[in-house]
């Protein structure tokens, strides 16, 4: 059983929009369901006003798509709904179509881990209509969460450095589902372990933790309740300091270990949670070096961010352990990461490709049109830019890449440099390829390729942008076909004007 039915059940299909279902019961209707279409989902813009995203959920993605089926009880419930007057709202023959729908389409993707940036597709979707539209939902849910959650994880850790980061954050988690998809996203996005274990469980995450503050409320003393949970685990106590005085929890730390010590204890950690985290930690440090314990670690916590974590180092403080919650799951400064699906491209009766964009009156809002592939150049430095192109059209030589916000912003390639093709094939007529990486493999991919982007976009604050863009001819294309979808609204607006 795939990770996603062992949490839910068998079936997901009706996990989307009802508004999904009445476009497939139409496009059946209009006899379009299977018209081959072409879908892409990307984001529109770097979230936490950071320099670059890092791409996760395919996965679970993949998961979705290839469970995709309506079970009886699933056909039941549709059948259950009504239209405006009383009918049913679904005749029984589509239903019976759905019954037999399973997912054929090609799936082509970013692998996880890979850092992307706006505008490029991480997953594009190539099949027949009804199918490819009915996913969009899903498919936006998973990726959209775990990208967000991935890529606030990899700014803490870039904050954090090479200390150990756990996630600490399902108690605030939106819902449980959000608490499972945060502690894999952010162990996509590089931290070390999590307190979550079914998500240990689920994803094979390692698992780490600490103690609660009732713990030591349950004992007489602070120093009683650290000797009971030395002697419940010898190898693995780090005990929590600041129930009442951290520096004297601290003290009584040190006490216990030291009492423990001929039975062969040896302490793990102290965790401060509140207060000054720079000052506690530095003097619980050298509390802590005088005793002889210079390797008990320092776990810190309380709303920490990547932006807290930063200034604490800077300040000097002495935490080598960082147990990060709130701000991580709910990716507290921005929720969401607002990405969409978007038809890109549809084959007309005569077999021919007609490709489709949305209007927008804003420019990053207006969709691209094309089968579209990014394309990454990179050097021995690392990567150097990306282009969106159009794969159903020549490629000239010499290549140009245009912002797609700004088209004087323009960066010119030389040919000859080294690149390769993002979107790789996942899925063909709906079937699994490859196995997928499993989360180790995708956590070195996301470490290779931080690694590869200059210091400069990586910073947290006021990061310098990445060169990604569209093909200069693809924006021309594009370009021209705004301007005669925009003529032609005109038209028809006049038309109905002079009516
Ligand atoms: N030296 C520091 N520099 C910057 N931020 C810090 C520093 N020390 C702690 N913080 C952060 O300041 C924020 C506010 O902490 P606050 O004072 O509300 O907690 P507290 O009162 O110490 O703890 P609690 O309310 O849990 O008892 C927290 O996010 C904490 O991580
Ligand atoms: O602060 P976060 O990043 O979310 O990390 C998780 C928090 O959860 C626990 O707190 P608890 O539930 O006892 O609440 P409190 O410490 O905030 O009072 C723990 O002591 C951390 O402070
Ligand atoms: O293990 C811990 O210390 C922990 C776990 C969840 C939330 N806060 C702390």
């Amino acid at each position: 059983m795939t990770t996603l039915q062992q949490l839910y059940r068998s079936s997901l299909s009706l996990l989307t929009d009802l508004y999904q279902l009445t476009m497939a019961y139409g496009y059946w209707k209009e006899g379009i369901a299977e018209r081959e279409a072409v879908f892409h989902l990307y984001f529109r813009k770097a979230p936490f006003k950071g320099g670059y995203t890092v791409a996760a959920g395919l996965a679970h993605a993949v998961e979705y798509l290839q469970q995709l089926h309506f079970t009886e009880e699933d056909l039941t419930y549709l059948s259950s709904l009504r239209a405006g007057n009383n009918e049913p709202l679904f005749e029984k023959a589509f239903l019976d179509y759905l019954r037999n729908l399973r997912f054929t389409c090609d799936v082509d993707a970013i692998p996880e881990g890979s850092v992307v940036f706006p505008s490029e597709p991480l997953i594009r979707v190539r099949g027949p209509l009804l199918q490819a539209q009915l996913v969009e939902t899903p498919l936006l849910t998973i990726m959209n969460f775990q990208t967000l959650i991935a890529t606030k994880a990899a700014r803490i850790k870039e904050a954090a450095k090479d200390d150990l980061v756990s996630e600490f954050g399902m108690r605030r988690a939106q819902g449980i589902d959000g608490s499972l998809a945060a502690a894999r996203a952010a162990y996509v996005g590089g931290v070390d372990a999590t307190s979550n274990l079914l998500a240990g469980k689920l994803f094979d995450i390692p698992v780490s933790g600490t103690h609660a503050h009732s713990w030591v409320q349950a004992f007489e003393s602070e120093a009683d309740a650290f000797e009971a949970y030395g002697k419940a685990f010898p190898h693995d106590s780090i005990f929590l300091v600041d129930t009442y005085n951290t520096l004297e929890g601290v003290r009584h730390a040190i006490e216990v270990a030291k009492k423990l010590k001929p039975t062969g204890f040896k302490l793990k950690g102290i965790r401060l949670d509140s207060g000054d985290l720079t000052y506690l930690s530095i003097e619980a440090r050298k509390l802590l070096d005088e005793a002889g314990m210079a390797d008990t670690n320092i776990v810190a916590s309380n709303d920490l961010d990547e932006n807290i974590v930063s200034s604490l180092k800077q300040q000097g403080a002495r935490i080598n352990v960082w147990g990060i919650g709130t701000q991580l799951v709910t990716a507290y400064d921005q929720p969401a990461l607002g990405g969409v699906y978007k038809l890109a491209a549809l084959k007309q009766e005569n077999g021919e490709w007609n490709f489709t964009l949305k209007l927008s009156e804003q420019l990053e809002k207006t969709s691209n049109p094309g089968i579209q592939q990014v394309r990454r150049y990179y050097d021995a430095h690392g990567f150097v830019a990306d282009m969106i192109y159009n794969e159903a059209a020549p490629l000239p030589e010499k290549v140009l890449i245009v912002s797609p916000l700004d088209s004087t912003r323009r960066k010119s390639v030389p040919v000859g440099t080294a690149y390769k093709d993002l979107l790789q094939p996942v899925l063909a007529k709906g079937k699994l390829l490859h196995e997928l990486p499993d989360l180790k493999a995708i956590r070195k991919h996301r470490a290779e390729e931080i690694g590869k982007l200059h210091e400069s976009i990586r910073r947290l604050l006021n990061p310098h942008a990445y060169p990604a863009g569209l093909e200069a001819s693809f924006h021309q294309f594009k370009t021209d076909l705004v301007l005669a979808l925009r003529e032609k609204g005109e038209e028809a607006l006049k038309e109905q004007q002079a009516q």
